[in-house]
């Protein structure tokens, strides 16, 4: 696992920008190969989003051989309520880009048969050959999508029942009314995301922290369901400064230095995907840390 530690929730969010239009730029999606990416939900990706329509605008990145599955959605919110993830997606990418709307795929919560489209979202998935970029976020709690402590971490897509620690930390986007937070969820599941080729997670905030610490310090454990990453062959987590207090300061000075002593060895602009060299350097192949 490699973890990457910015100053603050924009850097990080610039960063991870960077990285996602550096993979599908050197994907070269076409529309009979496209490049398939997962999404999060939540207020730590919407930096990120803005700074990819950012980049769409200044013409650096183009959607339009991009497929997206988002990672859960509410059960019983309608479609068009303000909060529904469905809402919450094009409202922050998905209309100020060019991907076809056919290309985006989110759970629906309002079918009578959610398992059924369960089943179909991950039929889906495995009809376009698997996801090959997932980013997630995580709740305070150390959960990735809705997949909740205790979740399997073979898990797949499915029905949630919420924690009452997420439904309290969702209560914001409600009010604050914790009665009306859906208390049911359809979430891709923990074994959904590490299928991906590669998996990204954006820390970010004091109160992620303790999780943050879980997911680096301890070991696999299906109460801080995000730790899973640890077994995944191509991990990245950004977090900023404040994600760190729970965390040694050796830790953070260990992925620190790799990231400084790469950076002296390779030059940062020679640095390809998964923190390899990219160019013929007299260092090649040099390990990222995973
Ligand atoms: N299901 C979503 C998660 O996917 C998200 O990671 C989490 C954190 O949200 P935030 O980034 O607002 O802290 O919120 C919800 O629980």
């Amino acid at each position: 696992m490699r973890l990457v530690i910015r100053s603050d929730a924009q850097t990080v969010a610039d960063y991870i920008a960077e990285y996602i239009k550096e993979r599908i730029n050197q994907f070269k999606p076409t529309a009979e190969r496209p490049f398939v990416i997962g999404l999060p939900t939540g207020s730590s990706p919407i930096l990120v989003y803005k700074r990819l329509v950012e980049l769409y605008n200044d013409g650096k990145l183009s959607f339009k051989n991009v497929v997206s599955f988002n990672m859960d959605e509410y059960v019983g919110l309608p479609r068009d309520h303000p909060e529904s993830y469905h809402s919450f997606m094009w409202h922050h990418l998905l209309k100020h880009i060019d991907i076809p709307p056919e290309n985006v795929n989110i759970l629906d919560g309002n079918v009578d048969d959610l398992q059924s489209e369960c089943e179909r979202y991950e039929t889906k998935i495995q009809l376009y050959g698997g996801i090959e970029l997932f980013m997630g976020g995580i709740g305070p709690d150390g959960h990735i999508a809705f997949n909740e402590p205790g979740s399997s971490l073979q898990s797949r897509t499915r029905v949630k029942t919420l924690a009452y620690e997420t439904i309290l930390a969702n209560a914001r986007f409600f009010g604050g009314d914790v009665t009306k937070v859906p208390k049911l969820a359809l979430t891709v599941g923990v074994g959904t995301v590490m299928n991906a080729r590669e998996v990204v997670v954006i820390i970010t905030g004091a109160n992620k922290a303790i999780a943050l610490a879980k997911c680096i310090e301890e070991g696999v454990n299906h109460m801080w369901t995000v730790s899973a990453i640890q077994t995944h062959p191509r991990s990245l987590v950004v977090c900023d400064d404040d994600a760190t207090l729970e965390l040694h300061v050796k830790t953070v000075r260990y992925f620190k230095t790799i990231e400084q002593v790469q950076d002296e060895m390779i030059g940062r602009e020679n640095l390809g995907l998964y923190g390899q060299v990219a160019g013929p350097l007299k260092y090649k192949n040099v390990p990222s840390g995973n």
